[in-house]
Order: C-alpha cells, then structure tokens, then sequence
C-alpha cells in the first residue's frame, strides 16, 4: 500500500486522469451515498450523457432515468459489500459492472468506485451459441419425429391383421433394438427378406447401409470373395485393384444373408469367426479386419435337419439361432388373405391404371386357395389378373384353373357338409351378407341400419372381413 502510495505520489493529478481516460473500461466514482463525483472518459461515452451533467447526480436518479439497469453503486450501497452484476446501459450494451468501497482512515465506506467492462459482444455470442443449441436441439427433434414417421409408414405397408401376425410384428419390435444376430425363419414368400428391412430399419444401424446377399443366387467359387472381397493379385484374374467385399460395404449396418443353408460348407466356419469376434481376411491377405455389422439370417430350410445331416456346422447354427423369429404360412393366418388381396389390388389399380374389384365368388375362392407361394404368389397373382381380367369385376373365370378347381372343391365341401367347420360357415355367410348389404344400399351406415346393427359393429366386422369399401360405401 505504502509503496503503491509512494509511486502514486510520482504522478501529477492531471497525469492520474489521464492515465483513467485512456483505459477501454469504465470508472465511476461515487460518494458513500451515491452522488457521482468522477467517471472516465470510457464511462461518460458508455452513458450517453456529457460528464457535467452526471457529476453530482445520485445514481439512484440516473437509475429511475433508465440509464444504469441496476446501478451497481446502489447495490453495493444497499449490501454493504463488493457486488459484481450484469449492467444493462442506456437499453444497449450489457456490461459486467463491479462496485468496491473504499474506506476512509476509520474504516467507514467513503468512495464507491465502479468498474465496468463492455460484455455486449460476448454476450451477443453467448446468446447466439445459445440459439445455436436450441437449434441443434430442434432439428435433432425434427430428425426423429421423421424418422419415427418414416418407421410408420413402414409399417403401414405391413399388411397383416392376424393375431399371429401382429405378435411377430411385435417380436420384431423387441428384437430391433438389441444389437444381435437375428434368424428368420419360414416357407417361400411368406416376407423374410420384409421383415429382415423392417429389423434393419427399426434399429440404431436405419443410417447405415442394408447389405441384401442370397447365399443361394451367387456361384459357390464366387461367395467367398463377394463375401469377404480380395487383396490385389490374390489369384489369377483378380482385379488389379483388389476388391471390397460385401461384408465391409455393410460396415455400420446390417448384412442379410437370405438363404444361409445354401452358404457352402467351408465358408461357414470364416462367418462363425465373423459372427464371434466380428473380423474377416479377405482371400490373399495376411491380416485381419474388424467389422462394425449386424447379421440376420433367413432360411426356408430346415437348418436343425441339416445339422443332423452333417451339411451345416451346429456351432453356427447355434450363434445364428440367437433371436429365431419364425414368419407363418398363409394357410395358417387365413385372416391376412384378404387384406392382402384388397391392398394388392389397389397396389396394381393403381400401377396399371385399372378400375378392378373382386367379384364375391372370386374373393371366395381366393380366400380358400393354400397359397403355397404365400405372400410373393398372392401378390402376383393379383397383378396377373389386374392386368387379364376382362372386366372390372374379376370374375371366378379370370381366375387360374388351380384355384377354380378349390372352389368347386368347396362348393362340394359346403353343399356335402365336410369339413368347414362351424364358424368357419357362419362367418363366410356373414361376409357374404355385408358385401351384399353394402352392395345394396350404397353407404354404411344404410347398410348397417337394414341388417339391424350399429354402425361401428359393421364396421368391425368389414374390417375382420377385410372388405374393400367403394369410395361412396365409405359413410
Ligand atoms: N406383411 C406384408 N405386407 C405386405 N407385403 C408383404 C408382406 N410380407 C411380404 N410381403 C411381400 O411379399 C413378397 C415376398 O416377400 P419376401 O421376399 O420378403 O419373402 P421371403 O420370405 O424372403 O421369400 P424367399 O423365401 O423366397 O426369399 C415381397 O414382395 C413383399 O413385399
């Protein structure tokens, strides 16, 4: 202090002042009351207001007159102690404001000096990182209402009411969002290769690519390096540039494998060591690589029967049949039959421009064909006939024989009493009264009154029934 003292006693006052002036921050000197005795040349052009008309002013005057949003002189006035706080001057700049007391020789508070700082700018940056973030965290929103939108759209198109159907759809649900190997299982065409996007698509991996290989459609010699790719010059013919295999393209994704009994034997141990520690070498190299990758499996074999038969390795079988998902037939979720034979005809209405609807007698025998190709058959069945069908209502003739042949089966079965069961029976006679009540009466709600149930009741049952409703039924 002394010696603080003794270099101040160097300067002349008028040098002081100066020295004050010169600085970019604001001094403000205020009494024990507040009243202004001194500011620099920093804090008179911060104000607005010429020197002479604030000294001798109390800053609780200039406060009211909305030039210092608080004043930090009242504030350390009022606490009795150094205060430091954000000052809004003259509604424009934000400044950091710091007020001290110095005490006269009793130690009684006799000055106030204020010291303040121009933060506008950071402020500004801080405000702006501020909506940057708010930003940030918008469009991060935004991206995942559109992602779970794109999901349901997905899922619309998942045709499939049965109640066996809607449990595999929630099965795949769970199974999505943990990160292991999945293998699907089911008949030809029953929607494998569907249901493997879906997973991909539901799952953390949807950014990354989807790596579709059926293992039954590439030539055994061929696999390996499709697979795993090659090194240059690996073997003769090789390209000079080596080659990526599929394995690395689905890196961060998901490789399906469609058809895995058909992987030959030999490789199947190099996708065990995939599978277990996630690296491969490709054909000619000397070292490993790592891949980031989820594996699905699909088959329509029966992959326990090949173990036993020696032609697919158990060990594998068991790291693939982690999460086994098995899709049914459609003979035995005969409720998806017509939903899937109305979206279909829409579908291909709508592709090939045509206006066609089914016929009572054609639903009928559709309805009761085995579908042996399942879904795929079903679907191209119904674009066949879009396009063959002499009129607009596809009649039982526009049907192929082999399902024109199970009708007359069925009429016989009906008329003979076989089979059929009894709700089986009843629920096609009521079928075939609602198409006919709607037919008739043009609207639902017609429809509904005549046959003496309530609307939402028919409603129910045109959906069990997976009846198509006419634009002008629809009410
Ligand atoms: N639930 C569904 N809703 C609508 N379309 C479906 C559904 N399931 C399958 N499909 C359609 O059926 C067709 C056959 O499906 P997919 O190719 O997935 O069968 P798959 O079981 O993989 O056949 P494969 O055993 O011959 O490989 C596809 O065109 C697919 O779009």
């Amino acid at each position: 202090m002394e010696k603080d003292a003794e270099i101040i006693a160097f300067f002349q006052t008028s040098q002081l002042i100066d020295i004050f002036n010169t600085l970019a921050d604001g001094i403000y000197i205020s009494d024990a009351q507040g009243t202004t005795l001194w500011l620099n040349q920093a804090s008179e052009n911060l104000c607005g207001l010429p020197k002479s008309e604030l000294i001798g002013r109390n800053v609780v005057d200039l406060e009211e007159m909305g030039i210092y949003k608080p004043s930090v002189t009242r504030l350390v006035i009022e606490s009795g102690k150094p205060t430091t706080t954000i000052q809004l001057v003259n509604n424009k700049g934000k400044f950091l404001v710091t007020g001290h007391i110095i005490p006269d020789e009793k130690g009684n508070p006799e000055l106030i000096v204020a010291h303040s700082r121009d933060i506008t700018e950071a402020a500004r940056a801080s405000s702006q990182l501020e909506e940057t973030v708010a930003l940030l965290k918008r469009y991060s929103e935004e991206i995942q209402i559109m992602k779970r939108e794109a999901h349901q759209n997905l899922s619309q198109a998942f045709i499939g009411s049965s109640r066996s159907y809607l449990a595999l759809l929630e099965l795949v649900k769970k199974v999505a969002v943990v990160d292991t190997t999945v293998l699907i299982t089911g008949e030809t065409g029953v929607g494998k290769s569907f249901l493997a996007e879906h997973i991909h698509q539901l799952s953390d991996r949807c950014g990354s690519p989807f790596i579709h290989v059926n293992c039954s459609a590439i030539p055994e010699t061929l696999i390996e390096s499709e697979l795993f790719g090659y090194q240059k010059g690996a073997f003769t013919g090789a390209s000079q540039s080596g080659k990526i295999g599929l394995v690395k393209m689905a890196d961060k994704g998901t490789l399906f494998l469609d058809e895995i009994s058909e992987l030959p034997y030999h490789l199947q141990s190099k996708l065990l060591l995939l599978l277990q520690n996630k690296t491969f070498m490709p054909i000619g190299g000397t070292k490993t690589y790592t891949a980031d990758i989820r594996i699905i499996a699909a088959t329509n074999a029966n992959l326990l029967d090949l173990v036993r038969s020696g032609k697919f390795r158990h060990d594998l079988y068991y790291r693939l049949n982690i999460l086994p998902i098995n899709v049914p037939p459609m003979r035995e979720r005969k409720e998806d039959i017509f939903p899937l034979l109305h979206h279909n005809l829409k579908k291909f209405n709508a592709i090939h421009h045509q206006k066609r609807r089914f016929s009572i007698e054609a639903l009928d025998a559709l309805h009761h064909y085995e579908w042996p190709g399942n879904v795929r058959e079903l679907e191209n069945l119904v674009e066949r006939i879009v396009i063959t069908s002499k009129e607009d209502e596809i009649q039982i003739t526009d049907l192929p024989e082999e399902l024109r042949s199970i009708r007359d089966f069925e009429e016989n079965r009906w008329s003979l009493g076989g089979t059929c069961s009894l709700v089986e029976r009843m629920e096609k006679i009521e079928g075939e009264i609602i198409t006919q009540a709607l037919r008739s009466h043009k609207s639902t709600r017609k429809a509904a009154a005549a046959l003496g149930i309530t609307q939402s009741l028919l409603m129910r049952r045109i959906k069990k029934y997976g009846i198509q409703l006419e634009p002008h039924e629809d009410q």
